[in-house]
C-alpha cells in the first residue's frame, strides 16, 4: 500500500513550542484522525504540511512526492478546510466558483453546484451572513470540487450540532468510495473519529504518543480498575498510565500482557487521550 502522507523527523520551533521529531504515515485509501488538546501542534503540523510554514527539519512526503518541491502539482489534488473560511467574506458562493474555476484544472462547476444544492446554501448571499454551519459546509464543498484525492481537514466539524456533522461525515465517507482517497482530520470531538477512521495520530506537547490502527488501538489497551493494594497483581510491565478517581484507581494495560482473570473495561479514544495527559507512570 502507498502513503499518501509520510511524514518523518518534522521539526518546528516557536519561542514557547516545538514539534518535536514528528512521524506518521497516512497509507493511502484510509482516513486518519489526528487528535490532541489545544495547543499540541496539530495545527502546526497540518500547516507544514501544506508549505504554510516552513519546516526546520524532516521530510514531508505526498503522494510520494516532496511536499515543497512539488507544491504546484500536489495543491492540485489536495482540499484543504481550516475550522474557519479564509475568504473575504463579502464574496458568495458565486464568486468563489468563478475565482477557483481559473485556479483549478479539475474545477467542477456542476458538482460545486450540487453540493451547494444538496447543502442548502445559497448562491447569492455574502459569505459573512451565512451561520457558521453553513460556511463550513461551503468550506467543504469548495474543497471536493477539484476532485482532490487527498482532504486535509483542521476541525471541520467543531461547534456544529451533531445533524450538520453527521451530514458532512456522509459526505466524507462518499468521498472515500474512490479506494485511492485519503483523509487526514484533526479533531476534538472523538466521537466523529469512531465512527469514521482508520487510523489514530495522537500527539501530546509537539511529540506523537502513537499512529496506530483504531481497532488494534481500541483492541490493545484495557481499563483496570480497583485498589492500590489490588493493582499490585497486575503485571507491572502491563501498566501504562494511572489515575485516581473518587473509589480507587484505574489504570491502563495493555490488554495481552494481563491474565484473562482480570476485569478490564473496553476505552475509548478519549478515555486513552486522558490516561495519556492526565495519567501518571505506575
Ligand atoms: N505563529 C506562531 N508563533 C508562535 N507560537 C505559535 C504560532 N503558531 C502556533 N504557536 C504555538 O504553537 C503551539 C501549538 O499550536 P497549534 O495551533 O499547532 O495547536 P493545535 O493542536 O492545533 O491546537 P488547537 O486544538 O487549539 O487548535 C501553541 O502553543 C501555539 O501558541
Amino acid at each position: 500500500m502507498t502513503n499518501a502522507i509520510e511524514v518523518t523527523n518534522l521539526k518546528k520551533s516557536f519561542p514557547q513550542f516545538q514539534l518535536k521529531d514528528v512521524s506518521f504515515q497516512l497509507p493511502a485509501g484510509t482516513i486518519m484522525g489526528f487528535v490532541g488538546e489545544n495547543g499540541a501542534g496539530k495545527t502546526t503540523t497540518i500547516k507544514c504540511l501544506l508549505n504554510l510554514l516552513k519546516k526546520e527539519h524532516g521530510e514531508i512526503k505526498i503522494f510520494g512526492l516532496d511536499h515543497s518541491e512539488h507544491e504546484t502539482t500536489i495543491k492540485e489534488h489536495i482540499g484543504v478546510v481550516f475550522d474557519e473560511l479564509y475568504i473575504p467574506d463579502t464574496l458568495h458562493a458565486t464568486h468563489i466558483n468563478n475565482i477557483l474555476e481559473k485556479i483549478f484544472d479539475r474545477w467542477d462547476e456542476a458538482y460545486y453546484a450540487d453540493l451547494l444544492k444538496r447543502f442548502k446554501i445559497p448562491f447569492k448571499k455574502p459569505i459573512k451572513q451565512l451561520s457558521r454551519g453553513m460556511r463550513m459546509k461551503l468550506s467543504i464543498a469548495i474543497a471536493l470540487s477539484h476532485h482532490p484525492k487527498l482532504l486535509i481537514l483542521d476541525e471541520p466539524t467543531s461547534g456544529l450540532d451533531p445533524i450538520v456533522r453527521d451530514e458532512i461525515l456522509d459526505l466524507f465517507m462518499e468521498f472515500m468510495q474512490d479506494e485511492d482517497n485519503s483523509i487526514l482530520f484533526s479533531t476534538h470531538i472523538t466521537s466523529d473519529l469512531e465512527k469514521i477512521a482508520d487510523y489514530i495520530t495522537f500527539i501530546h506537547d509537539g511529540e506523537i504518543v502513537f499512529s496506530k490502527n483504531k481497532d488494534e488501538l481500541l483492541y490493545d489497551y484495557g481499563i483496570w480498575k480497583g485498589t492500590i493494594e489490588q493493582s499490585m497483581e497486575l503485571p507491572e510491565h502491563a501498566k501504562i498510565r494511572m489515575r485516581k478517581n473518587a473509589f480507587g484507581i484505574e489504570i491502563l494495560v495493555n490488554r495481552k500482557e494481563v491474565n484473562s482473570a482480570f476485569t478490564l473495561d473496553k476505552p475509548n479514544i478519549e478515555d486513552i487521550m486522558l490516561f495519556f495527559v492526565k495519567g501518571v507512570h505506575p
